[in-house]
């Protein structure tokens, strides 16, 4: 028998989870440490629950003895009012992707924006960061956009087909860090706002398996760029094989997937993950095409 001090039981919640590569990343990562832990999917669209239900999830599993939960779309904001404490960085975020679950109270952290900031800083060492422009300004972009500024860029540049999301997104990361521009562009500027810029990052779905093609013109791209795409199913996308054989510096998407699940494994049980395996273990997950 074990009990909650022994092992490990923790969840993913969320849309069409079933197929993440996030539960194999932890397990294998605790048996290396010789650590009890199991990590379920809990798939809303499998159960036929609604994202809405999330907290009455969370109670549940907090009697049923879970120690952790990663969180996912369509709870990352929804979980927010059914927590206790929230780090300073989730909350100015306004996303959690990992709920602790410690004396029978809810704790949110955000480790999307700390895993890719890691993956920005040790994938992409000494890069320039004054001016960045990202395309796409949804979830994930919404987490790597606050990355990038609490990483130091000074000016970034957000470009979206969707306008209006786009300027509220801007607008409201230039109010959480007021010492720098954060600006909304249309996609028909991405040329001359790539002029400019060191760095490009993408986070739409262009360039998954599912929506195959490049998200730019790789004529805009030139070798002084640095270019960073979240995008990881193919993890090696269009845009990062343009941007390798230009000769930019590249940040593939396994480099946030892998972020993610590291910093949450860390948060969870105390241990330090070794994160060049975890990344090894993500590419052969891929490989084995699951
Ligand atoms: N590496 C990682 O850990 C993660 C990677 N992802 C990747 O990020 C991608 C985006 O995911 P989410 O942000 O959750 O999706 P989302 O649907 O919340 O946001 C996508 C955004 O991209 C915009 N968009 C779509 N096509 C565009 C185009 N051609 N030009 C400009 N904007 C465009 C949409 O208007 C939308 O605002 C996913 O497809 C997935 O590949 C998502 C989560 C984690
Ligand atoms: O959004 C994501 C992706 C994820 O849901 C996955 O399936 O790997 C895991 C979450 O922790 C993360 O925030």
């Amino acid at each position: 028998m074990s009990t909650l001090a022994e092992s490990y039981l923790v969840g993913l919640i969320g849309d069409g989870v079933t197929p993440s590569l996030t539960p194999p990343m932890h397990e294998a990562e605790a048996d290396a440490h010789g650590i009890r832990y199991l990590y379920r999917p809990i798939d809303l669209a499998a159960i036929g629950r609604p994202g809405s239900d999330v907290g009455t999830l969370l109670s549940s599993a907090r009697e049923l003895g879970f120690n952790a939960f990663n969180i996912t779309h369509p709870c990352k904001q929804l979980v927010l009012m059914h927590l206790d404490s929230v780090s300073v960085d989730a909350e100015r975020l306004g996303a959690v992707n990992t709920v602790l679950i410690r004396d029978g109270r809810f704790h949110g952290e955000n480790t999307d924006f700390s895993g890719f900031a890691h993956a920005l800083r040790t994938g992409l060492p000494g890069v320039a960061l004054d001016r960045v422009v990202q395309l796409g300004a949804g979830g994930a972009g919404a987490a790597v956009a606050y990355a990038l500024l609490a990483s130091g860029v000074r000016h970034l540049t957000l470009i979206d087909l969707d306008a209006e999301r786009t300027r509220e997104r801007a607008a409201a990361l230039a109010a959480l860090f007021p010492d720098r521009a954060v600006v909304a562009a249309s996609p028909d500027d991405i040329g001359h706002e790539l002029a400019a810029a060191d760095g490009l990052v993408h986070a739409t779905p262009v360039g998954m398996h599912q929506h195959p093609g490049m998200p730019v013109d790789a004529r805009l791209l030139s070798p002084r760029h640095w270019v960073a795409d979240v995008v990881y199913r193919p993890v090696e996308t269009e845009l990062v094989r343009a941007a390798v054989a230009l000769g930019c510096r590249v940040l593939d998407g396994g480099h946030m997937a892998v972020g993610q699940a590291v910093d949450a494994f860390r948060l969870i049980t105390g241990v330090e993950p070794d994160a060049g395996r975890m990344r090894h273990h993500f590419l052969d997950l891929l490989a084995k095409g699951l």
